[in-house]
Formats: C-alpha cells, sequence, structure tokens
C-alpha cells in the first residue's frame, strides 16, 4: 500500500540561527507533480491558504496553528500574524481555531518559553488530527456496514478529503479507505468539483494512489448517477457545522443532498468535532467564502496553477470577456437533508441541536451510538 502523503510538515533549522520553515505539499501542483512549498513568513503562508496550496478544513487549522508557531520562532509579531491567518479564509471553522489554540499557548507560557509553547501545541493538534481521523474511518465502515448490510458499497463523494487535508487518512475519504481496506469498496464515485477541481486532481489522485475502484465525474453528472441507481450512500467533508446541524461544505454538496433525499440514500457528513461550531446558531449564520469570478469564467490547467498563477487573465478565457461569475466556495446543507454526522467521538443521528450539544461535550459513548439515539440524560443509547 502506497505511503500517505504528507500535507505539511514542520522543518528545524538546518544550522542554528536559521529560522524553522513550514514545508507545504502545494496542492495547485497537484496531480502534475509533487512540488513543496516553502514557508518562512506569515504572508507567504497567507498567501498559500488562499491561493489553495493548502486546503481543507483540518489541515487549515494545522496551517493556522504551524503559522503561529512559525511566527513566534522568526519573531514576528504574534498577535498580528494571528489576526492575518485567521481571516485568512473565512468558511472552514478549524483556521481560525488552529490559530487561537496555538496562540492561547504561546501567550500562556513565560517569555523565552512561548515559541517552544506553540510549536508544542501545534504538534499537539497535528497528533490529535491524526488520531481522530482513524477513529473517523472505523465509526464511519460500522456506520455504513449498518446501513448497507450487503457490503460493496458504491460511494459518491465531493471535494478532497483525504490524506491531503489531514495529518491523518483525512475525514470523508477516512471512510472510503476504511472500506476498501476491509474489501468492501465497490467503486468510488469522485465528483470533479468545479471551477477548482479539487475532486478530480486531488481526490483521484489519492484514489489512484491507494488502488482504489474509481470513476470521475462531472458535477452535473451525479443526477443520473443517482438515478440509475449506482449509488449507495454519499460520504462527504465540512467546513463547519452550525449548533443546528446545518453543514458548510464545498459548493455542489447541497444539490447532493437534495439528490440523495430524493433517491433514498444516505447522505453522511465526515468530520471532526473541531469543525462543529456551536457558537454559530444555523446555516444562515455562516459566512461563505465567495471566489474571483475569474476561476469560472477561465480555464487554468492543474500543472499551470501554482501560487501566483491564479491571477485573472492567467487561464483561457471560457466565457466572453466581462462576464460576471457567481462563484461562492462553499454551500449549506440543512440538517434535515443530513443521514447522519460522524465524529471522532461517534456517530449523531438524526441530526439536531441536542445532540450535536452532547456531543460536543463529550456525552457520546463510544461502540454503542451509531445511531446516536439520545436516552432521558442526554447520553447516547444503543
Ligand atoms: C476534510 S475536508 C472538508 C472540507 O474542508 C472540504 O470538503 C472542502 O470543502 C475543502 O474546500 P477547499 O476550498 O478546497 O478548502
Amino acid at each position: 500500500m502506497a505511503e500517505d502523503m504528507v500535507a505539511l510538515r514542520w522543518e528545524e533549522p538546518p544550522e542554528p540561527g536559521d529560522g524553522p520553515v513550514l514545508v507545504l505539499l502545494d496542492q495547485t501542483r497537484l496531480p502534475a507533480e509533487e512540488v513543496e512549498l516553502l514557508c518562512t513568513d506569515v504572508p507567504g503562508l497567507v498567501q498559500a491558504i488562499q491561493t489553495l496550496a493548502v486546503r481543507g478544513a483540518p489541515l487549515l487549522g494545522l496551517a493556522g496553528a504551524y503559522g503561529i508557531a512559525l511566527a513566534a520562532a522568526r519573531g514576528f509579531d504574534v498577535d498580528e500574524a494571528a489576526g492575518h491567518l485567521a481571516s485568512a479564509r473565512p468558511t472552514a471553522v478549524n483556521l481560525e481555531r488552529g490559530v487561537r489554540r496555538t496562540l492561547d499557548a504561546f501567550h500562556a507560557a513565560v517569555p523565552g518559553q512561548r515559541a517552544a509553547a506553540a510549536l508544542a501545541e501545534a504538534r499537539r493538534l497535528h497528533a490529535e488530527d491524526a488520531h481522530g481521523s482513524r477513529e473517523i474511518g472505523r465509526y464511519g465502515l460500522g456506520l455504513l456496514e449498518e446501513l448497507l448490510p450487503g457490503g460493496g458499497y458504491r460511494l459518491l463523494t465531493h471535494c478532497n478529503t483525504g490524506a491531503l487535508v489531514s495529518g491523518g487518512e483525512g475525514t470523508a475519504f477516512a471512510v472510503v479507505r476504511a472500506a476498501h481496506r476491509v474489501g468492501e469498496l465497490r467503486r468510488l464515485w469522485v465528483d470533479e468539483t468545479r471551477p477548482l477541481l479539487q475532486g478530480a486532481r486531488l481526490t483521484a489522485y489519492e484514489a489512484a494512489r491507494y488502488g482504489m475502484p474509481y470513476t470521475l465525474l462531472a458535477d452535473n453528472a451525479a443526477g443520473s448517477l443517482f438515478a440509475a441507481g449506482e449509488v449507495d450512500a454519499v460520504v462527504v467533508g465540512a467546513d463547519r457545522i452550525a449548533a443546528d446541524g446545518a453543514v458548510a461544505n464545498k459548493v455542489g454538496t447541497y444539490p447532493l443532498a437534495v439528490l440523495a433525499r430524493h433517491h433514498g440514500v444516505p447522505f453522511l457528513v465526515v468530520a471532526p468535532t473541531s469543525t462543529v461550531d456551536l457558537g454559530t446558531a444555523d446555516g444562515g449564520s455562516i459566512e461563505i467564502e465567495q471566489r474571483p469570478g475569474s476561476e469560472v469564467t477561465e480555464f487554468t490547467a492543474p500543472y499551470a496553477l501554482g501560487v501566483g498563477a491564479q491571477q485573472p487573465g492567467a487561464g483561457v478565457l471560457v466565457a466572453p470577456l466581462g462576464t460576471q461569475a457567481y462563484n461562492p466556495a462553499f454551500d449549506v446543507t440543512p440538517p434535515e437533508l443530513v443521514t447522519a454526522i460522524v465524529t471522532e467521538r461517534g456517530v449523531v443521528s438524526p441530526v439536531g441541536e441536542e445532540a450535536l450539544a452532547a456531543m460536543a461535550a463529550g456525552r457520546i459513548r463510544r461502540e454503542r451510538d451509531h445511531l446516536g439515539r439520545l436516552s432521558e440524560d442526554g447520553t447516547a443509547m444503543g
């Protein structure tokens, strides 16, 4: 089995006196080439976040956390760095949380120990993410076994949620990996994920790497696939889950949820509890990132997508010059369309405010809660 890709790593200075480096696998260059991007300052990291060289909710959390550690180690103004990093992209709550956690650790330490404390906290988050990802795969597979007892799953996924977004195997893709490992992945349907093609460029890349049976489709081909009865379950990630269970994820997720409901297919959202934001009441309160229209009006070949090459005019125009484009990066799926949310603590189903709050408070009992049914005292029962 192929090794997991390392999406992000911390490199200590080669010589005393040099600063450490945050090394990112530049996701804008995949699948054409595996190129590393070296970040030595906060503006460089902010640019990498905004151009999607580093992306996906859990990895954004790690990038934010290590960004604070980098700022601290290199003697930059850490509070200023935190402001720039946390606001680099607005929708994935993990980014601001990764920044906040590390910043708090930095300030809590005594002077002289602060840079080390920030780095230790970033490393803790990294390890937690890897561990959480394993648990997510386990719970997700358990849920599939329960919902689809015949095995041989045909799963549809959107965007990219694998090792490229995580310290481990990812979120929704960790469930796909778990199904593949036990020989029950009959087909992975990969939505290409317009306009930046995270499905085609990244998920297909990961699926091929791990020898999965996968097929790529244009996003608008999903309807005919459901109609043909070819999808057993949809598995997607999340960028922010509001207190009522509304899910913000890559644009194109909501239409899949509507299709899934129409065709009676389970729609599973897979995310660490760090993506659940009880401070955001509902889907309407989630800020949705709007991206440049040029991502829609122009085609840019993946191998030319490198950081800096995403300026308007860098690609080939596919619409009349001056065309306005609607380009939200995410959409919101209402909780009533979500069959279950799979986290590293267990499965929440049905999705609702009370169940999510109990889960966030750690009151889901492991092993026995695949259906997430709540007992009188708010704990999950099997
Ligand atoms: C675990 S990844 C979950 C989400 O972050 C993922 O589905 C997604 O929408 C990523 O969007 P991106 O714009 O590529 O950062």
